[in-house]
């Protein structure tokens, strides 16, 4: 398979690793306007460096844009003199619509959006996929690229917004989640490694306790929960002081801010 990321910044990064450590290309061309910070790449031999994004174009089927929305525009128009029939073109911008891009490239081309977190770096990405009428014939070749990189699920493209928010900024969130219970951790008494260590390999567990067996949450903190135990008398404070409420809201608020700055 060959795939050119357009624009290697922090998110096409992330996923040039995730390809790289799961073997997911024949050819790998990562390009940007300056090459040079992309040197480390250079140690893989299957991965080409170049800011010409032309010659990515014309010598790789699967095309991932990881550029900045305001950017994605203009790198169309340069490139859609070089799409043939082959091409999969697949954006990771933010609230640029399919609907821009077949308006650039034409409606006849397979385009997609995905939207990954940075997790796709260690295979763990939960990215979701949504394709215009001609892409839905590529949904399975594209699920099936990310799917070696943690998790897939096809989506509609109204639900995109909302997509970005839970699993792209999601990861912003968590990670707070996760320094919170480490800085209470310190407090009880760990130093600051075996506190984020018992912290993260918890989450993790929680996480996984979740995939492996399709339970409930509620059904899992009954388990934990002993009549008159901490579980519960901890978790009711946080409830007092407004956990889930806090995080509905900040999903919201980041949310209403997507929609106010994306086109769609
Ligand atoms: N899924 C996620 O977790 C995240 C997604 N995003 C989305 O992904 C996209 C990329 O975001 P970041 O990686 O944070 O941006 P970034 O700014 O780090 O990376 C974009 C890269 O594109 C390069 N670039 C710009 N014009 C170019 C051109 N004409 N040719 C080649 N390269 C060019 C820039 O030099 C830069 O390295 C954005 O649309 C953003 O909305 C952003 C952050 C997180
Ligand atoms: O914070 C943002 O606006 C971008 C989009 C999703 C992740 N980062």
């Amino acid at each position: 398979m060959k795939i050119a990321i357009i624009g290697t910044g922090n998110l096409g990064k992330s996923i040039a690793k995730g390809i790289l450590h799961s073997n997911g290309a024949t050819t790998l061309y990562l390009t940007k306007r300056d090459t040079s910070e992309l040197a480390p790449f250079e140690k893989y031999g299957n991965v080409k460096l170049t800011s010409d994004n032309i010659q990515a174009v014309q010598e790789s089927d699967i095309i991932i844009f990881a550029v900045q929305p305001g950017h994605l525009a203009k790198i169309l128009e340069d490139i859609k003199g070089s799409l043939t029939e082959k091409h999969v073109l697949i954006s990771t911008a933010a609230g640029f619509p399919i609907q821009n891009m077949e308006a650039i490239v034409g409606a006849h081309n397979y385009i997609l959006r995905a939207m990954p977190n940075t997790a796709i770096s260690v295979g763990k990405s939960m990215t979701c996929i949504c394709a215009n009428a001609p892409g839905q014939k590529r949904m399975d070749l594209a699920q099936a690229i990310f799917d070696r990189m943690g998790h897939t699920m096809a989506i509609s493209e109204e639900l995109m917004q909302a997509a970005t928010v839970i699993c792209a900024s999601g990861i912003a969130f968590w990670m707070r989640l996760v320094r919170a219970t480490t800085q209470g951790a310190i407090q009880l008494g760990f130093d600051a490694k075996e506190a984020q260590e018992l912290a993260v390999h918890t989450c993790n567990g929680a996480a996984g306790l979740l995939i492996d067996s399709h339970s409930h949450p509620e059904a899992e903190i009954d388990k934990v929960t002993t009549p008159r135990g901490c579980t519960i008398e901890g978790l009711n404070e946080m409830e007092h002081q407004g956990l889930s409420s806090s995080l509905i809201r900040g999903i919201v608020a980041s949310f209403e801010k997507i929609n106010q700055i994306k086109q769609m």
